[in-house]
């Protein structure tokens, strides 16, 4: 597949996403940029100009008051995309949508015109739903169980696929002698009778010209890990240092080629990170402290510190009475990975609640923070390490995106480990996946 290649996303948080409760008053940052689709296409096409792989759009559907400023109040990510779609010509375009709480064809008809829209640039983060009250929202009492939501998840991506399948591509003869529109050996119905879903098809959509939008994954459990190692293309995931970055890296990778037979270049690992750039390494790393000092101050540090937990309150707590493990509970139907975690982490450093919640802000601290050549070596020997193979880089302040852009891509591009320029007009070709061959043709073909 050519010589490897570093693969870049842009996550725009808008108004501020987690940790990032003052990130609107930069005066740069429209107030309600989170909802604007103005500032959202400035900043897709200035990742854009940088030859960004994708941008990349996370999603939640619960808040409380205490959500981070973008949570509140914040586009639906395909009618986001398709806008986008419009305004640019090359990025590739991923949405979360969840697997928990929307109904298959539905959904897969969305992404596919989504893909159609942007002549094959769709991606589908597919995740479960991290936050348990969403289910609220669905006329459910409480979020569904793990061996449930991962159930659904593995088989809504299978029929996602089986649906997108359902014309092949020379289906629509459209002969204008004949008066032939369509070629009905080439409309397949699908009757899929599953245990989560029945769905009879087919779906109303033609294939695009990358086949099937790009299946990204996000969730860390052993089963999210088993989910992204079968049909993951791309992997969403948070990695803070080199070592566990390469420890994530390589059970993903070995998990799709051993359990699951599949090519692990087919599986691009990209982690969510946050870049500084500065004038020189000091300035970036004032700039960085002066940003987490002023975005997550401890008491947004408290409320949100919930989240993971189901959104549990933990100012009900003594800060500094032993950390209160009995919160794990809370989690279980939540990001109880995430949970799990902190929780562990807490006990094994004999933490108050107090230093649990300080520490997650320490945490923050980014290793990709410095000049631009800092910042640029230090992704390339991420990658180098195979850490992952790309980034998700998170889109803040939009002055520091442009130094991405402007200075730190530059540098990548010299040294040969980032495109020059597209040479590629879909997502799959991007990120060096193939595309897949209808399943109904190869099937003719073969026999
Ligand atoms: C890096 C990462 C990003 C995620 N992004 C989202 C998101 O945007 N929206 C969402 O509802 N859930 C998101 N999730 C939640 C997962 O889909 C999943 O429900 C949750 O992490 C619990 O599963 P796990 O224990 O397997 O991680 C994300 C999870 C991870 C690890």
């Amino acid at each position: 597949m050519g010589t490897r290649q570093m693969h870049l996303g842009a996550v725009p948080y808008g108004t501020g996403g987690p940790g990032s409760h003052t990130l609107w008053l930069d005066p740069e940052i429209p107030g309600d940029a989170s909802v604007n689709i103005d500032w959202f296409v400035e900043m897709a096409q200035l990742a854009e100009r940088g030859k960004f792989d994708l941008v990349f759009i996370v999603d939640s559907q619960f808040i409380t008051p205490f959500s981070p400023p973008h949570y509140l109040n914040r586009l639906e990510p395909l009618t986001l995309l398709s806008a986008l779609a419009t305004q640019t010509s090359r990025i590739g375009l991923v949405g979360t949508a969840t697997t928990s709480f929307n109904s298959p064809f539905n959904l897969v008809r969305r992404f596919g015109s989504l893909d159609l829209i942007s002549k094959g640039r769709a991606g589908w983060n597919v995740v479960t739903t991290g936050d348990a009250g969403t289910a609220g929202n669905y006329g459910l009492d409480e979020h569904y169980d793990y061996d449930t939501r991962y159930g659904r998840a593995q088989e809504y991506v299978e029929l996602a696929r089986a649906l997108w399948d359902s014309y092949e591509d020379d289906a629509f003869v459209r002969d204008r002698e004949t008066g032939q529109f369509l070629d009905a050996s080439k409309q397949h119905v699908l009757d899929h009778e599953g245990t989560y879903f029945a769905v009879r098809g087919p779906l109303n959509l033609v294939r695009s010209a990358q086949g099937h939008p790009v299946i990204f994954q996000a969730g860390d459990s052993d089963q999210g890990r088993d989910l992204g190692a079968s049909v993951g293309e791309g992997i969403f995931t948070h990695a803070p240092d080199i070592p566990s970055g390469q420890a994530f890296y390589d059970d993903i990778k070995t998990r799709a080629r051993d359990k699951f037979g599949r090519n692990p270049d087919h599986v691009v690992v990209m982690p969510g990170i946050k870049v500084v750039v500065g004038d020189t390494d000091e300035d970036a790393r004032e700039i960085e402290a002066a940003n987490n000092d002023r975005d997550h101050t401890f008491g947004a540090a408290l409320r949100e510190f919930g989240r993971p937990f189901g959104w549990h309150d933990f100012t009900q707590y003594d800060l500094d009475a032993p950390f209160p493990a009995e919160a794990l509970v809370h989690g279980e139907r939540s990001f109880y990975t995430q949970a799990k975690a902190v929780t562990q982490r807490a006990a094994d450093n004999g933490w108050t609640l107090r230093q649990a919640v300080e520490a997650t802000r320490a945490f923050r601290k980014s290793e990709f923070v410095g000049s631009a050549a800092t910042v640029a070596d230090k992704l390339v020997e991420w990658w180098e390490a195979r850490a992952c193979d790309g980034f998700n880089i998170g889109l803040d302040h939009p002055a520091n995106f442009r130094r991405i852009v402007d200075e730190v891509v530059p540098i990548l591009q010299e040294r040969g480990v980032f495109r020059a320029d597209y040479d590629s007009t879909h997502l799959r070709g991007h990120l060096g996946l193939p595309v897949p061959v209808n399943r109904h043709t190869a099937a003719r073909q073969a026999g």
